[in-house]
């Protein structure tokens, strides 16, 4: 990382610094030390730090920095197609393209009483996504650290197109965990799911929390806006609101998968756990000028203080 050269954008007060590809990437950071670093390759968060520094994310040792893939790490932006359900490249072309700041929407750091640092990202079509998906819209991505340190990411799409367009969506959130088989998720009980092993079959969950022990890549579709996944070595809960997204996608490749990914080290599956809040089930549908918003905000918490948040609603 030591190739960066730090500067701060004069139009936007944004402390940017840029990768040896000579793409930007935005840095933003609490009052009492929380870290976030955004690549507007992708729009894709690369870093969230906690105010002790510690990494939040799972970035894998082998990810590849270059566009145009995505970096296996972070949380790449799936859109317009999440997985591989249509006719798109796998996840879309979202996370492989150079977003802009959206210089329209100043950040809210200065003088702004919610104490938020933030960054606002724009992706308009290229006219070599419209051969492929011949759709006109606009996608602003707000991304924000709180005073506390927690991250959130505000997705709002727009229809300038003439005619209607439906498409998926997924933030693919790659978090980084001591070790898979401590990990458990609260708040996917009972509910139903697609098994993306076994052709997209339905089934119901069964457990009382899920667990690690195998490959895993499901789609749990209408889970509640909050839930919460415990590492049990390192103490620490992360706790998951989403608006506007119904499904949670969970992945882990597990030991053989692993050995199949280039960009991937084969004990990395231990060190990481992707929760994705999504829309992947049924695709949005949005007329002419309507807009959809997506919002996704992660926090941390000691795990002795995270009962109870379970019960609060999804509001960021
Ligand atoms: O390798 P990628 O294209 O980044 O996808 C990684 C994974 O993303 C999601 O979790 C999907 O549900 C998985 O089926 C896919 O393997």
């Amino acid at each position: 990382m030591g190739h960066y050269t730090n500067l701060t954008d004069p139009r936007t007060e944004l402390e940017v610094v840029r990768d040896w590809n000579g793409v930007e990437q935005v840095v933003l950071r609490s009052p009492r030390g929380a870290y976030a670093r955004v690549s507007l390759h992708g729009g894709q968060v690369l870093s969230w730090r906690n105010d002790r520094g510690e990494e939040l994310l799972f970035t894998s040792s082998k990810a590849i920095f270059k566009p145009p893939k995505a970096m296996r790490g972070g949380i790449p932006i799936c859109f317009p197609q999440f997985g591989n359900s249509g006719t798109l490249e796998q996840h879309g072309f979202a996370r492989n393209r150079i977003w802009a700041i959206d210089e329209g929407h100043p950040p809210l750091n200065q003088n702004d009483n919610s104490s938020k640092a933030s960054v606002d990202l724009i992706l308009k079509p290229s006219e070599d996504d419209l051969k492929y998906w011949p759709h006109c819209f606009e996608f602003r991505l707000r991304i924000s650290l709180s005073m506390d340190g927690d991250l959130s990411l505000v997705s709002r799409v727009r229809n300038v197109n003439g005619k209607p367009f439906s498409f998926s969506f997924g933030y693919h959130t790659y978090l980084s965990v001591s070790d898979i088989s401590e990990v458990r998720i609260e708040g996917l009980e009972t509910l139903d799911y697609l098994d993306n092993l076994s052709q997209r079959e339905r089934f119901t969950e069964q457990g009382d929390a899920i667990t690690f022990e195998s490959e895993v890549d499901r789609a749990y579709v209408g889970s509640p806006n909050v839930i919460a996944v415990l590492d049990h070595e390192k103490k620490r809960t992360f706790v998951i609101r989403k608006e506007g997204l119904p499904d949670i996608v969970v992945w882990n490749p597990w030991e053989k998968k692993s050995k199949t990914m280039v960009d991937f080290g084969d004990e990395e599956y231990k060190q990481m756990l992707c929760v994705d809040a999504a829309a992947t089930e049924r695709p949005i549908t949005l007329k002419p000028g309507e807009e959809w918003t997506g919002k996704l905000e992660l926090s941390e918490v000691p795990s002795t203080n995270c009962s109870g948040h379970l019960d609060q609603p999804g509001i960021i």
